[in-house]
């Protein structure tokens, strides 16, 4: 169990509000014109990884204090009940170890007194040579032809994680086995999958890990159902259908064969789900050795985390800084902005990892917080996104911290592609630091022949006031071992973060209203009779939807 505190009773908070009135106002242009060496004390090494903090509006008391914040938040010690298995997930009174799933160093970890690693071998074991099979033709479908399409069939954590990592690792697929993804209920997304597939020679995970979820059951059914129809039968379901799942009942009522049961536990989160058996699309397009990397790069992380003193360890880091800006600029969103084609769904993922951990308004003593907690999670690839939302980044009236994300080598090297790439990356970081006076915009516009007048008339809109906090992290290529370190990295700032503001970041109870409601709707869907069982809106909603697929 953590301890609970009180976030805005900790000594360093009050010390932080003080210190907040004397760094407010400061320029980040200034505070580099102060210190030459600003990039050296401001920025982290990791493997082949940089994090470059400096351009953020801190000083080095800042950093100093929000260290001590984690320090008197008792940090060290969530993070010792983090890796030994505590049921640090309370309100469903679970372990949380996703650490246990990349565990490469094999050294015991017990739940209840109980090794874990053995069982997580064995599953692995047991993908490494499904996932063999599968690729190197050696498994049959019903009319004895290898597989080329995988379908998983999932949401939430079951689809994000292996969505981002197989989109982010395509350079090292295989060109004989293309992966789909479906996850809306949204008959749409079944539809048009189905539609590029074959049955003979494809292959569905249906990944749940409670193997009840709505949509995933649904759509599981219907992959079922189109396969029975399309040729399959009964018998032939077994070399067709896959689960990844921690419901073996379930599972086997669903009418696949055990022996296509991949396991997991309930200590694995669902948005911390993409290194179990979940993660069996993502080692069926990459391979089981890329697969074993990415949880070799997030292993490394993992100790980097455990190991490192707080100021120089970079989860926790990024999440004081995450924090200094929610909790004293009011900041209310982080952007994360990979320029990477690659990662374009790296925010997306994080959105579910972050909102859905520590998008939470009570504490850990029961008690509403009086103070803000997760940060709204959003961003693009660049440069699509400095073409789209970047103008208000620039100039809006909102404080965005942003994360910049970028590879000093691209997986497809191609003319200089990379080099106008990162010339943006570097570009956007400096520009949002430094901004432009009103004297440099009217000595450009002067320069560019422009009057008096029309020098006094633009020169406001052309202004940047600067000191926009970004973080800059590179990587030397987005291999599958620095994607399972960026993964863990941002795992753990989200842990951070939540062990600080003294909430339970492994629970979910927000997402279950709304599937509660939806459940007591349907069976009131199937008759065209008018309701009034619910509030004036939502009578009026479902009585014009009755209406409309009537007439
Ligand atoms: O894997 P499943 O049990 O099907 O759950 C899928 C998703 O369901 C809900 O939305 C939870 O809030 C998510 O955390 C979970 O990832």
């Amino acid at each position: 169990m953590l301890k609970a505190h009180s976030f805005k009773a900790l000594p360093a908070y009050a010390q932080l509000q003080t210190h907040f009135e004397t760094v407010e106002h400061l320029h980040l242009r200034d505070l580099f014109a102060a210190d030459p060496a600003r990039f050296d004390t401001f920025s982290l090494r990791f493997a082949d990884m940089l994090v470059d903090f400096s351009k953020n509006r801190i000083t080095k008391e800042t950093h100093a204090l929000l260290v001590q914040l984690a320090e008197q938040a008792d940090l060290k010690d969530a993070i010792d009940k983090l890796f030994s298995g505590d049921r640090i997930n309370a309100t469903e009174d679970r372990a949380v170890l996703h650490i246990a799933l990349r565990n490469r160093s094999n050294t015991p970890i017990l739940v209840d007194g109980q090794d874990v690693m053995p069982e997580v071998n064995e599953v692995l074991t047991r993908m490494k040579g499904f996932t063999e099979r599968i690729r190197s033709g050696e498994w049959k479908g019903y009319t004895g032809k290898a597989i080329t399409d995988v379908v998983n069939i999932g949401i939430g954590g079951s689809d994000l994680g292996p969505v981002m990592v197989t989109e982010a690792l395509k350079p090292y697929a295989s060109d004989s086995l293309r992966v789909h993804f479906v996850s809306n209920v949204d008959g749409v997304h079944i539809y048009e999958t189905l539609q590029q597939v074959n049955p003979e020679t494809t292959l569905f995970l249906i990944a749940s890990k409670t193997f009840t979820t709505q949509e995933t059951m649904t759509n599981a059914g219907t992959a079922r159902d189109w396969f029975l129809q399309h040729g399959g039968t009964e018998t032939d379901i077994a070399r067709h259908f896959a689960a990844l799942s921690t419901n073996r009942k379930a599972v086997e009522a669903f009418g696949i064969d055990p022996e296509n049961m991949f396991g997991f536990w309930d200590w694995v989160g669902g948005r911390y789900s993409l290194w179990s058996a979940i993660g069996l699309s993502i080692a069926l397009y990459i391979g089981f050795d890329n697969f074993e990397e990415l949880l070799a790069g997030a292993h490394e992380m993992d100790n980097h985390f455990r190991d490192t003193p707080f100021a120089e360890n970079i989860p926790v880091t990024l999440a004081l800084l995450g924090i200094w800006y929610n909790n004293f600029f009011g900041a209310q969103t982080q952007a994360i902005l990979p320029y990477d084609q690659y990662l374009h769904r790296f925010a997306a993922y994080f959105q579910q990892g972050d909102m859905e951990s520590n998008g939470k308004s009570t504490d850990r003593n029961g008690n509403p917080t009086d103070y803000q907690t997760g940060p709204i999670i959003w961003g693009e690839p660049g440069t699509n996104g400095q073409h789209a939302f970047y103008q208000l980044i620039h100039q809006g009236t909102k404080l965005i911290p942003c994360d910049f994300i970028a590879p000093a080598i691209s997986q497809r090297p191609i003319g200089n592609h990379h080099q106008l790439l990162l010339s943006n990356f570097f570009a956007q970081t400096e520009a949002l630091m430094n901004g432009k006076s009103a004297e440099e915009a009217a000595e450009e516009l002067r320069k560019a022949g422009k009057s008096d007048e029309e020098v006094a008339f633009l020169t406001p809109f052309k202004v940047f006031s600067g000191n926009r906090p970004t973080n800059s992290i590179m990587v030397k290529q987005v291999t599958p071992r620095a994607l399972g370190s960026l993964i863990a990295m941002y795992e753990h700032k989200i842990f951070v973060q939540g062990v600080i503001w003294n909430i339970f970041s492994f629970d979910q109870w927000g997402v279950e209203l709304g599937k509660q409601l939806a459940n007591r709707i349907v069976p009131e869907l199937a008759d065209d009779e008018p309701v009034g069982s619910h509030d004036n809106s939502t009578n009026g909603l479902i009585n014009f939807y009755k209406h409309m697929r009537k007439n």
